[in-house]
């Protein structure tokens, strides 16, 4: 039984919807008399909602790491930024045999794809509101911390902008933060998204021997909240009632898609804990007697290859065609404003609805940092706080979790070990005359083009040599 964590009798019932997930160098590692050493002294305490807040030690010092996407602050940041995410072997995993070829098709992917992500960046004000409002959050979440007694520290760790996860790690260690809690500000969980900040965090703990004997646990989803479903519950609810005949509208929960073969291939629970948590929004609109028609799809595909479905923009199509004439966009895969709400809902499917017959149009705003929402995040902390420290593997409640395909290292583990060969979102190949193959026709031989200029500089051999073209200065 780990030291720093109360027994589960102790541990408020709530408490128990976490998975508590450490990384592999955890407390059961730790040398015998630092186990000792942080045992003494140990106090049980309450804040003053009465919530037990764990085992805290005097001089502990707690933080609180929110990790999140991070996105382009101006128009010059887009493509390094998209070089960042399409860097990520989480984002775009190639085969074994192919790694070599990451950052060259990253870089190669980013500078094609850079001009349609700037137009849809430079319609939004130039940049990504990301940095902003995840700032505004973290600020929020400490207040509500300090009003319940809990006096911590947050910080922001992006993974593929700043401030990046490496700079919010060196913040920690200067701080001289003794545990932490890793919140992802993601209320599902995604191999693409949490996933990858997590892999990432993992990385970073191994090869450091301050993180290696800091406690901590981590928050790898958290959907199921009653105070995230109830503060959904009202922004649907506040919309529902500026349409003229609210119960004749749809409500239409646009989540963000992933791949097919992340759910099908890599046993991604992103699909199922999104079903989920529509359920429960559902279930708790119907309990303040709001029963509208409902339904789900997913949007902002990337590439060739196939996204969950039913895709946002064919299910538009098809509700117009049949008649619908009211729909509430409600995005729900993530608690920000961003590009895909502020230009992909609110302008792209705002045209198509109108396109396809709908009349009244609506959007929920993202959750951002209403009061109810931040007051639950707190309490999410609090709740983990005596699973800090502690490993999922040896707490039989925290393995109960809703988080339903048991710890994320678990998860990550099978991922990496069985299911190396997922498809890329984007590579793929389709035979034939078509846009997919002219498109990487053309890039294929982009990507030769870039090989024979580099293997031409490097050994001083080839056509361009022959021509006369290289060396530019003799
Ligand atoms: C839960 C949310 C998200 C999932 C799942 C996700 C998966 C995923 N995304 C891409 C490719 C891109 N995503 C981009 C931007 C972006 N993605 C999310 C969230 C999820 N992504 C957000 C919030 C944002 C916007 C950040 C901001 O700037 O405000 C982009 C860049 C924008 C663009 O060019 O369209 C890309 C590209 C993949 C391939 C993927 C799953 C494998
Ligand atoms: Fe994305």
């Amino acid at each position: 039984m780990p030291l720093l964590c109360l027994s589960p009798l102790q541990v408020p019932s709530s408490a128990v919807a976490w998975s508590s997930f450490s990384f592999s160098k955890g407390v059961e590692k730790l040398p015998s008399s630092k186990l000792l050493s942080v045992g003494v002294g140990a106090l049980v305490t309450s804040n003053t909602q009465g919530i037990s807040t764990g085992t805290l030690i005097a001089d502990e010092k707690i933080g609180v790491l929110l990790l999140n996407l991070g996105g382009p602050e101006t128009l010059e940041d887009v493509q390094p930024f998209l070089f960042n995410l399409f860097a990520d072997p989480d984002i775009i995993r190639l085969p074994r045999l192919f790694r070599f070829l990451q950052k060259p098709l990253a870089q190669f992917i980013s500078v094609v794809r850079a001009p349609k992500s700037k137009e849809g960046y430079a319609s939004i004000g130039g940049g990504s509101p990301l940095r902003q409002i995840t700032n505004d959050q973290a600020e929020e979440l400490r207040k509500s911390l300090w009003a319940k007694n809990v006096p911590a520290k947050v910080y922001v760790g992006m993974r593929y902008w700043h401030p990046f996860t490496e700079e919010a790690i060196e913040q920690i260690k200067r701080d001289g933060i003794t545990k932490l809690v890793v919140l992802p500000l993601y209320p599902q969980f995604s191999i693409s998204t949490s996933g990858s900040s997590l892999r990432l965090l993992e990385s970073i703990f191994r090869d450091d021997e301050y993180l290696v004997n800091m406690q901590h646990t981590v928050i790898p989803s958290w959907y199921q909240r009653e105070g995230y479903i109830k503060a959904m519950a009202n922004l649907i609810e506040k919309e529902l009632r500026k349409f003229d005949r609210p119960e004749k509208v749809i409500i239409f929960f646009s989540a963000h898609g992933v791949p097919l073969a992340y759910v099908e291939e890599a046993g991604d629970p992103y699909k199922a804990e999104m079903e989920e948590c529509v359920d429960l929004i559902i279930e708790e609109l119907e309990k303040r007697k709001i029963d509208n028609a409902y339904t789900l799809a997913y949007q902002s595909r990337v590439g060739p290859v196939e996204w969950l479905k039913p895709y946002t923009d064919e299910t538009i199509v098809e509700l117009g065609r049949k008649g619908v004439k009211s729909l509430l966009a409600v995005p729900i895969s993530f608690v920000s404003e961003h590009i895909e709400t502020l230009e992909e809902i609110d302008v792209e499917y705002k045209e198509l609805a109108l396109e396809s017959g709908i009349e009244n149009w609506g959007r929920v705003p993202a959750l951002g940092c209403e009061p109810m929402f931040i007051s639950d995040l707190a309490d999410a902390v609090i709740e983990s706080l005596p699973y800090v420290g502690a490993m999922a593997v040896s707490n039989l409640e925290a393995r109960q979790s809703l988080v339903p395909l048991g710890s994320v290292e678990e998860l990550l583990a099978t991922y990496d070990s069985q299911r190396r060969e997922l498809p890329p979102p984007v590579t793929v190949w389709e035979w034939g005359w078509t846009k997919s193959a002219e498109t990487w026709n053309g890039r294929a031989a982009m990507l030769a083009v870039l090989v024979l200029l580099l293997l031409e500089v490097t050994t001083g051999e080839g056509f361009l040599h022959q021509w006369g073209v290289l060396p530019l200065f003799r």
